[in-house]
């Protein structure tokens, strides 16, 4: 079976894209999987520059077929904020708690039509030899009042869909599937990936 790691230490990207390869097709291996994976500091100043440095430095350290992902919220009412500060917004140690925490806050009393944000994922496909590409997707919503469902993980609680009326936590696995900007940052990379892997 095709092999495929994705260069991730986030247990919630990790199962996502797990989820999204036909299952029996490839084997999607993270960094979780693998013993003292390295670190790779995002150095970038946009989600795209951060993916190619994680895909790679991964890619050259195992020699083999590698997908990045640098992903994160973009808050209108925060000219944009946390963007690729997302996992580190409210500190070093990227709590996802504190992070939601921190965005309520900032949020506190920003009426519903100001509220508008976006989920942005970038990817980039790297194979040693090979040319890096990269693709992204987007999803729009609002960041509600307060935490809503149980499901996803980092921000999804409090980003509400517009197309769903729902938050992304309260969707179900496949819901969110079918409309992440991570699933549709790998639908626009299907067109290329048989050529890496
Ligand atoms: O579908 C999502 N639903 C909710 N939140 C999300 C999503 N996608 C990204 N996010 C948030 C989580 C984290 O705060 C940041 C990603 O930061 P990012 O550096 O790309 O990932 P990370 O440090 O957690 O793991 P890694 O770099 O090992 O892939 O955006
Ligand atoms: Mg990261």
């Amino acid at each position: 079976m095709k092999k495929l790691i994705i260069a991730t230490k986030n247990e919630g990207k990790a199962r996502e894209f797990r989820s999204l390869f036909p299952e029996g097709e490839v084997e999607v291996l993270s960094l979780l999987d693998l013993e003292e994976p390295l670190d790779v500091e995002e150095t970038g100043n946009t989600f795209t520059e951060n993916a190619i440095l994680k895909a790679e430095e991964i890619s050259r350290k195992y020699q083999t077929t590698v997908i990045a992902d640098d992903s994160g919220l973009e808050i209108d009412y925060l000219n944009g904020a946390p963007g690729v500060y997302s996992a580190r917004y409210a500190g070093a140690e990227k709590n996802d708690q504190d992070n939601i925490n921190k965005v309520l806050k900032e949020l506190s009393g920003v009426p519903a039509n100001k509220r508008t944000a976006r989920f942005v994922c970038a990817l980039a496909v790297s194979s040693p030899g090979k040319e890096t590409k990269t693709v992204t997707g987007t999803v729009d919503g609002y960041i509600n009042e307060q935490r809503e469902g149980n499901g996803g993980f980092g921000y999804d609680p409090i980003f509400f869909v517009k197309d769903k009326c729902r938050t992304m936590a309260e969707l179900t696995k496949e819901e969110k599937n079918a409309i992440s900007h991570r699933a549709n940052a790998l639908e626009k990379l299907q067109g290329i990936l048989p050529e890496y892997i």
